[in-house]
């Protein structure tokens, strides 16, 4: 044979197999596992720390936000993947950190190695303004002085480790600080048709403002991402609008969302609705959002107050969330002893954490109403909210 014959055959061989291995690598390689962008969420990641007997709920894969849904019967053409918890944290501490938080004021006091009195009066100072209150910043003040005495050291380290355990034991890391997401066994008066449970009833309080309609939409958010089916109660009926931005929340997370067409609508009638339809669903959470104003505060108290009775026909509120503006400071701690009054809060959500170096909100709210703070929200985005953690809180507080 012609040799010339010979090398054109044998290139043309190597030619056709190149190309089948390309074109089967590039269907190997088509969803590559490691990059894609459906990469399911661990449950726990996407837990807002459920209790102890709510912990071995539901075994079926976990993050799949668009069958949720689906199945809570919303129109849903596109739904977001929220973003794990251990992410959410990280933002909390960058986002506090940043925010120039009392910590690194006091560290630069301590750098300076050797106390003078003007020192210690200086990181005095500092607490105080952080709204920790004055006999907070005396207990812990004087709590520093002696354990700089007793270990005979002003040496930075050591005094910052003794701060961050005092402040610790502020903010208190025994507290339960779960939703109570257990469904409740069903009011004698609700007469619920068979197989129809209340589900577990969370009930948002707190003035005009602070981020309750915002708060139920991250939350739900966070629910439906944990394979649970939610019934949203815009039971703010003072203004069309937050019953829009609540059905536009409804929407964005894939759940059902009950209101009424009529503005100045009873509140509370909503609310049943709303628990009545979780129920006859068998839905697992409702979450109930209300007007944070009212010409005064006698009538908002009376408002709140029918809304967690009428919502009782169902089945009892199994947590109510004081919504509170971290920014409001000791302004904030008058509504919340209201509040407080009015309905029993169970837990407090502090917003608006990311405009604030004042952390020290977390310790006086948790002292004057005896309840723990349980979320945190970090921003006006649908991810910003976080459980609350104590100690990451507090690192972030001394970063
Ligand atoms: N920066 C920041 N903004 C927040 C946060 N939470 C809520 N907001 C913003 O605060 C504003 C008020 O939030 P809403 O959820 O409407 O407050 P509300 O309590 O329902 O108010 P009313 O419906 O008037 O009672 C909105 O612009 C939110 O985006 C937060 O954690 N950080």
């Amino acid at each position: 044979m012609d040799p010339m014959l010979v090398v054109i055959a044998v290139l043309a061989v190597l030619a056709l197999a190149g190309g089948l291995w390309l074109v089967s690598g590039r269907r190997r390689g088509r969803v590559p596992p490691e990059v894609s962008p459906h990469k399911p969420l661990d449950r726990e990641e996407a837990l807002p720390t459920a209790r102890p007997e709510e912990a071995g709920a539901g075994t079926e894969s976990p993050g799949e936000a668009p069958e949720a849904g689906e199945r809570a019967g919303g129109a849903v053409a596109t739904l977001e993947r929220p973003e794990s918890i251990p992410g959410r944290m990280q933002r909390l501490r960058a986002r506090l950190a940043g925010s120039g938080g009392f910590g690194k004021a006091i560290l630069s006091v301590l750098s300076r190695g050797d106390l003078s009195e003007s020192d210690w009066e200086e990181i005095e100072d500092t607490l105080l303004t952080s709204d920790l209150g004055v006999e907070v910043t005396m207990e812990l003040m004087d709590g520093l002085r002696t354990q700089a005495k007793v270990l005979g050291t002003s040496d930075p380290e050591a005094i910052r480790g003794v701060l961050r355990s005092g402040l610790l034991e502020l903010v208190d890391p025994t507290m339960d600080r779960s939703l109570n997401l257990a469904r409740p066994a069903a009011a004698e008066s609700a007469d619920l048709p068979a197989g129809a449970e209340p589900a577990a009833a969370i009930l948002m309080v707190g003035v005009n403002g602070t981020g309750k309609t915002t708060t139920c939409g991250k939350l739900a958010r966070v629910l439906v991402a944990q394979d649970r089916t939610v019934v949203m109660g815009a039971a703010d009926t003072f203004r069309a609008a937050a019953a829009e931005q609540l059905s536009t929340w409804g929407r964005r997370v894939g759940v059902e969302v009950v209101r009424s067409e009529r503005e100045g609508a009873d509140p509370a009638s909503v609310a049943f609705d709303a628990v009545r339809k979780a129920a006859d669903q068998n839905a697992d959470v409702v979450l109930i959002d209300t007007a944070g104003r009212l010409q005064n505060k006698a009538g908002l108290m009376d408002e709140l107050g029918k809304i967690k009775r009428v919502m009782g026909k169902i089945a009892p509120v199994g947590e109510i969330l004081l919504v509170l503006d971290a920014t409001t400071g000791q302004n904030g701690m008058r509504q919340a002893q209201v509040f407080s009054e009015a309905v029993g809060v169970t837990g407090i959500v502090l917003t608006k954490l990311d405009g604030t170096a004042k952390g020290g909100i977390v310790v006086t709210v948790q002292r004057e109403l005896g309840v723990p703070v349980k979320l945190v929200g970090l921003g006006e985005g649908a991810d910003d909210l976080a459980p609350f953690d104590p100690e990451g809180f507090v690192d972030a507080l001394l970063a």
